[in-house]
């Protein structure tokens, strides 16, 4: 602590302002450099983690949805194959394909097939002999039968009439309407052979209902990627992936979507976020967290939208709060900072003398006592002290003025300053008047010093109007008697240098050194 507050008595006061103020400018770049760090990692951190943290969340809520739509959608389907097992076994349809000529019975079909599909709201019921003829359907008496027409060509016909289910989304060549196809086979009941195909159509509008007022874009696509259900009518028929001009045409043949483009779906900026989830903008501009599952049974793929909007304002909020955080960190830092430089300032006032550097009064009394408590110890061997006045000094304040007075005292300052060794105190005692508080192995180290402050203080060269001034200086030193206590050693130095004016000046007196008292 001592050799710190040494290194800094030992420069000169204006010196030591300069310093303080580079100092201060190298506070505040550190702490500049710190926040210009630490700000950008802050930000960087909220934004990372909001937006991980939201996406991760609205991940979930997606695959969420996914299974929820998905189940609906193959609730409401598997509704339909079940209910065209019943036509397929009922007695009507039975009755039908023995014997079609009978038009007691085509009636019969038509009227059954005609109330169940009122029942059971689907877009049309018929049935197919092995030929591909409809023989009768729900829609017997409108004026766009399928009565009459020949299905053969189609998918879902082929596949029943081989005895398998058959499930198919297409274009209905008497409806033009799009709607998906479930057909199984009939059996005779006495020889299980296939007798023909029940078929029931289902309109996609009707299952758009499914997923209208959706805050979210949805969309199932066939195994070619051909999107025909979805919450956005303008990506009705777009693909999903580029389709080959072959299978462009055998699609165009199995389900005429002939007058369709099979453009791309706009989507851009495609990238995993998970292994599950893709990040992508659509051509809305607007970007979606998505996932897609396969509708097993039937060959098809569902896709869920959703916007990522929210997680965004999330990562806007996080960002707006950690750089409020920076600020309020920042200014708290600076303030800090200021109030730990005006303590610190406040300190080093209450123990140095503004014009000398010198330490005060106060802080010698304290450092001088504690001094003599070391030595009562064993700690310390004696101490001494040096009371140095300088001669006529009033004289220079008159003639030359108060400002060349305060010049010539803070060279006496530095001078003594720099003459003391570790650990002695240089003490402004008041006015013209400096002290040391001497570490002293004997009583003669202390005259060695005095003598040599008094030797260097002659030399002193000035500046300015006082360049040719020569100064004196006369000391008293005391030596510390045991038992003594700090009034008493300050009493006796001050007689000496009062004794060392009355003679003459420029000298000093020792009270124990038997040593030429004159430098
Ligand atoms: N410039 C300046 N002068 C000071 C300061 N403190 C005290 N003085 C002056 O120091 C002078 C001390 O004068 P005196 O006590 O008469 O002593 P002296 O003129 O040095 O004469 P001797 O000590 O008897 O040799 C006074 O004129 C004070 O005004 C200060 O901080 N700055």
């Amino acid at each position: 602590m001592i050799h710190t507050l040494r290194l800094r008595v030992m420069r000169a006061p204006d010196t030591l302002d300069n310093t303080m103020t580079f100092r201060q400018r190298h506070h505040y770049l550190f702490i500049l450099l710190i926040f210009g760090i630490l700000a950008p990692l802050l930000l960087w951190a909220s934004v990372h983690f909001t937006r991980q943290h939201g996406l991760t969340g609205l991940a979930e809520e997606t695959e969420n949805d996914l299974m929820i739509f998905a189940r609906k959608l193959e609730d409401y389907l598997t509704g339909y194959d079940r209910l065209v097992g019943s036509v397929a076994a009922s007695r009507q349809v039975g009755a039908l394909l023995r014997n079609s000529r009978d038009k007691k019975i085509v009636s019969v079909a038509n009227t059954y097939l005609q109330t169940l599909n009122e029942e059971v709201r689907a877009s049309a019921i018929y049935v197919m002999d092995l030929g591909g003829n409809t023989l009768a359907a729900s829609n017997w008496q409108a004026e766009k039968t399928f009565v009459g027409n020949n299905y053969g060509f189609r998918y879902y016909f082929q596949r029943a009439a081989k005895g398998l289910m058959g499930r198919d989304v297409a274009i209905g060549t008497t409806s033009d309407v799009l709607g998906y196809y479930v057909a199984r086979p009939v059996l005779d009941p006495g020889s299980d052979q296939i007798i023909g195909v029940a078929v029931i159509k289902v309109t996609l509008d009707e299952l758009g209902l499914l997923f209208s007022d959706l805050d979210l874009r949805l969309l199932v696509a066939d195994r070619e990627g051909v999107i025909f259900l979805t919450s956005e009518s303008r990506w009705h028929l777009k693909s999903l992936r580029p389709i080959t001009t072959s299978t462009i045409e055998k699609i165009s043949r199995f389900k005429r979507y002939a007058d369709s483009l099979f453009t791309l779906l706009p989507m851009r900026e495609e990238r995993y976020w998970d292994g599950v989830s893709k990040l992508v903008v659509l051509d809305d501009g607007v970007e979606y967290l998505t996932q897609a599952t396969l509708l097993l049974s039937r060959g098809w793929e569902m896709h869920v939208f959703k916007p990522t909007k929210d997680v965004k304002e999330h990562v806007y909020f996080a960002v707006t709060a950690s750089l409020l955080l920076s600020a309020l960190l920042f200014l708290t830092a600076l303030y800090m900072n200021q109030r730990y430089r005006y303590l610190k300032d406040l300190k080093a006032a209450a123990i140095h003398d503004f014009l000398t550097g010198l330490y005060t009064r106060r802080y010698m009394e304290d450092a001088a006592n504690a001094q003599i408590s070391r030595i009562g110890r064993g700690q310390v061997n004696t101490i001494s002290v040096a009371m140095i006045d300088i001669d006529h000094f009033k004289q220079v304040n008159d003639e030359f003025g108060h400002r060349a007075g305060d010049q010539v005292l803070r060279a006496v300052g530095k001078a003594i300053a720099s003459e003391v060794r570790q650990g002695d105190i240089p003490v402004r005692y008041g006015g013209e008047e400096f002290l040391v508080i001497i570490n002293a192995c004997n009583e003669c180290d202390a005259a060695h010093l005095v003598h040599r402050i008094l030797e260097r203080l002659k030399c002193l060269h000035f500046r300015g109007p006082i360049r040719k001034l020569k100064i004196t200086a006369s000391a008293g030193v005391a030596h510390y008697r045991k038992g003594g206590t700090l009034e008493d050693l300050l009493q006796r130095a001050d007689e000496l240098l009062y004794k060392a004016k009355e003679d003459g000046r420029d000298r000093y007196y020792d009270d124990e050194c038997k040593r030429p008292e004159t430098p």
